[in-house]
């Protein structure tokens, strides 16, 4: 494909003005207007609109099956890979609708950078898991990637456990080091959003606890957005919280609102465990 730079949309519609207001720009990074996703025939996201604010963490949580999954891979367009899968509706990253013709996959995708439920290391050394992507956007400079490798070994809380054994495989480490490798690798790409789809679902307490911790630290320079089903956790970690069911959004707010003052009875009985 081309390569084209993410660009402001030119074109003036009124969802463009709303995404163009100052308000915006100084808080929001992210937002999706109306974003339906189907699976052939089915509505998997059914008119999704959120707001997701700059350095905050925002928790999806729902039922299994209610879409939120979906709607997080729609935000970087991972579900273009799935056949039969339709999207309508806008996400606006910076200011341009990233269902644009000109904006590039790849460029969306280093920008807003994903990290699935089971982790996925290449079987390849430590250092190459990381080094990978900035080798493939062209940087060759080995000082620059050894620079590169270690920043985002760090912000991942990773350096201090690996720092001696780069040049070993990935695989070798554990479930939970694995995972934050695979946080490193996104953040080698300088994203400015993390998409987490259950990232500690699959890991002990302990590698859990490091995973919060680490988001937690993430959210002072990055947006995160979370797939959850683990309430506590969106509760210890999540400033805002959107409750999904049946592909919509039934309620939207700050962490403390949902969990303390629900408006909606449906979000009352999910976090109080009777759905799902
Ligand atoms: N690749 C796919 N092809 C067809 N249908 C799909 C696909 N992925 C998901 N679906 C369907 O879309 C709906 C939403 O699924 P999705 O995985 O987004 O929900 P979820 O809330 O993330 O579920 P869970 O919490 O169990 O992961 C479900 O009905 C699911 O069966």
């Amino acid at each position: 494909m081309q390569s084209v730079a993410l660009q402001p949309v030119t074109m003036k519609t009124d969802r463009t003005k709303l995404v163009d207001s100052p308000d915006f720009q100084r808080n929001s990074v992210l937002q999706t207007t109306n974003l339906s996703v189907y699976y052939g025939g089915h509505c998997a996201v059914d008119q999704v609109s959120l707001t997701f604010p700059k350095q905050s963490v925002t928790a999806l949580i729902g039922p299994s099956g209610c879409g939120k999954s979906t709607f997080l891979r729609s935000i970087n367009r991972m579900n273009d890979d799935i056949d039969q899968c339709r999207t309508e509706g806008e996400v606006f990253y910076q200011g341009v609708d990233l269902h644009s013709p000109y904006v590039n996959l790849h460029e969306i995708r280093k920008q807003i950078g994903m990290v699935f439920q089971r982790p996925v290391p290449f079987a390849k050394s430590i250092f190459k898991n990381v080094a990978a992507g900035p080798m493939r956007d062209g940087v060759k400079d080995k000082k620059e990637l050894q620079r590169i490798v270690e920043d985002s070994l760090k912000k991942a809380a990773l350096w201090e456990e690996v720092k001696d054994q780069l040049h070993t495989s990935a695989l070798s480490l554990s479930g939970g080091q694995q995972q934050r490798l695979c946080i490193a690798r996104a953040l080698a790409m300088q994203p400015s959003v993390l998409l987490l789809d259950e990232p500690a679902s699959a890991l002990d307490p302990v590698s859990t606890a490091k995973i919060e911790e680490l988001i937690s630290q993430l959210k002072k320079d990055y947006t995160i957005v979370i797939v959850t089903h683990n309430m506590q956790q969106a509760a210890r970690i999540s400033d805002k919280v959107a409750y999904f069911y049946m592909g919509r959004v039934i309620e939207h707010g700050t962490t403390e609102q949902i969990f303390t003052n629900p408006r909606h009875d449906q979000t009352a009985h999910y976090i109080n465990g009777r759905i799902g």
